[in-house]
């Protein structure tokens, strides 16, 4: 791969490739053939440093690094997460085909159309208030403790799907800080409330431990009795689920073959199936399942999840770039940027390749965000002006929900066009001085200040466009991440589906518990983390 990211190199060198708005230029027809679309979701990477021969080089990257192959053996079911000896079949569970996906010999697709229709039998029973809590009255409240893959993706999709809810109000519990769980339940009455415990493995200590929580919650008031009445769970691991006293009928598998950050697909989605009904959680799996289909089809430089990987490849392996942001102008993506920092950096935040040597290279950047326009109004300082270049991500609807706030997205549009157009243009200090001078600045002050003023520009950015954030979009997009992480992860060689990097933290957690509690000491600790135990506990009331 070295010979190619040198060639990448020793091409951008010599085709100025970074200077884009010299390509704009000198190409009159730069947002044609740089902007691809997928029904009416429309990816625009004109404003990237790509130019004809970058995107050969490119093609030819990612066909020696064996992507396409490698995508079939995702879909086919191969075990390719070769460290846990799963396969990756996130993909089955939006395979709106039906077509058997084998593993170990077996189609899973009977298993995935089985748990989808008990899921959409159980949200219809909520939603009409045909299961009801232990007195007889309809669930108004849901809430969904649970953590990583378990949170994340139901939380994002269900503040993104507002328009479209109409089922029991959802709350998300995920940290193991009491403050959570405690300002939640604060707000509900447990005789309207169910409880979903969702872990992949039903030992994650911080959604048992709200469980437990939630359990005397309803304990509590309504008395040992009502327990069954307002829990379900989502798990692989039914044995645990059992122990845990849920009722069987209320427990909803999935399979080792699906990670926790792509589970979203899964039961992992019953809260947001439960908010927004199993027609639009459907149609959010339709979406997801166009992409899956496009991503298989469409030839290399028409593919959008190989599009956005290699670009994104590119900016970190080629150009260096350490971090992208994520900005969406659209406020119901708020927790997007949280959702994809779990789907890409705990896929792509490996320091070795699949056979243990270290990685050649980088892996995946630093993924962050915040919706637009308030990110303008904080740091976007820093990525116009900044000493680094952090390529952005925007992404904005044609139409709001609104209609009577037409004006407002009016104003959301033109603040995103103008953001990827300013962080382009850039102003020299020429225009700089010649501002000041307009604004009756003394000449020699002008000078000074000029420089204060310039934006060097030429600063990437990658804009999505779409009709509207519908669940079928919402899955779209969803989906386009996904895969993206998927082509970066053949690039930089790793295994993007294990997560061993957050197993050492958790270890020393629990060897740590006893020593915050005071039952065991401090010896053997080094002596930032002794000191940092006696002063917590030197302030302990
Ligand atoms: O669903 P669970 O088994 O409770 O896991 C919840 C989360 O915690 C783990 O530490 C992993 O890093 C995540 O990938 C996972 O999504």
């Amino acid at each position: 791969m070295q010979s190619i990211v040198k060639a990448l190199r020793d091409a951008v060198a010599e085709t100025a490739a970074t200077d884009i708005r010299a390509a704009f230029a000198a190409d009159p027809d730069r947002f044609s053939r740089y902007s691809i679309g997928l029904g009416d979701l429309l990816l625009d990477f004109s404003k990237t440093a790509v130019n004809p021969k970058i995107m050969t080089l490119l093609a030819e990257a990612a066909g020696k690094a064996g992507v396409a192959a490698k995508r079939e053996a995702m879909f086919a079911g191969e075990k390719i997460n070769l460290t846990e000896k799963r396969a990756v079949l996130h993909t089955a569970l939006r395979n709106r085909a039906n077509t058997p996906v084998i593993v170990d010999g077996a189609d899973v697709m009977p298993d995935v159309n089985a748990v989808l229709s008990a899921m959409g039998a159980f949200a219809d029973g909520i939603r009409s208030g045909k299961i009801a809590g232990a007195t007889g009255k309809k669930f108004t409240d849901i809430v969904n403790i649970g953590i990583g893959g378990s949170d994340l993706g139901p939380a994002m999709t269900t503040l993104a799907l507002a328009p479209y809810h109409d089922g029991p109000r959802a709350h998300y519990v995920s940290n193991v800080d009491g403050a959570h769980i405690a300002d939640t339940l604060k707000l509900l009455d447990p005789e309207t409330t169910l409880f979903i415990i969702a872990s992949k493995t039903f030992t994650t200590i911080e959604t048992m431990t709200n469980a437990k929580s939630a359990r005397a919650f309803i304990a509590d008031k309504l008395g040992e009795a009502a327990v069954g009445h307002h829990f379900a769970a989502v798990s692989t691991a039914l044995d645990k689920v059992a122990a845990f006293g849920i009722d069987s009928a209320r427990v909803f598998g999935f399979w080792d073959w699906v990670g926790g950050r792509y589970s979203i697909w899964s039961a992992i989605g019953l809260p947001l199936m439960i908010s927004v009904g199993p027609e639009n959680f459907g149609a959010f799996l339709d979406g997801a399942y166009a992409v899956d289909t496009h991503f298989r089809s469409a030839p290399f430089e028409k593919n959008l999840p190989m599009v956005l990987g290699m670009v994104g490849w590119y900016q970190r392996n080629v150009l260096g770039y350490t971090s992208r942001a994520v900005i969406p102008y659209d406020q119901r993506l708020s927790r997007f940027a949280a959702y994809l920092q779990q789907l890409d950096m705990e896929s792509n935040g490996k320091g070795v390749v699949i056979d243990g040597s270290p990685v050649d290279g980088s892996s995946g950047p630093v993924v962050w965000g915040e919706p637009g326009t308030n990110g303008q109004h904080a740091f976007f300082q820093l990525l116009h002006q900044g000493t680094d270049i952090i390529p952005v991500e925007f992404m904005i609807a044609a139409n709001g929900f609104e209609p009577k706030l037409r004006y407002q997205h009016e104003l959301l549009m033109s603040n995103c066009l103008a953001q990827s157009q300013a962080l382009l243009k850039g102003r020299t200090k020429a225009e700089a001085k010649a501002q000041l001078l307009a604004q009756k600045w003394a000449e020699d002050e002008a000078e000074k200040i000029a420089p204060h003023r310039v934006f060097t520009g030429n600063r990437p950015s990658i804009t999505f466009v779409y009709d509207r954030l519908t669940p079928f979009a919402l899955g779209r997009l969803i989906a386009l991440y996904e895969h993206r992480v998927f082509v970066e992860g053949v690039m930089f060689g790793i295994n993007s589906f294990d997560q061993w990097g957050v197993e050492l933290g958790k270890e020393l957690a629990t060897g740590l518990l006893p020593v915050v509690q005071g039952a065991k000491g401090t010896e053997g600790l080094d002596s930032s983390t002794a000191g940092l135990v006696a002063a917590l506990k030197g302030r302990a009331e």
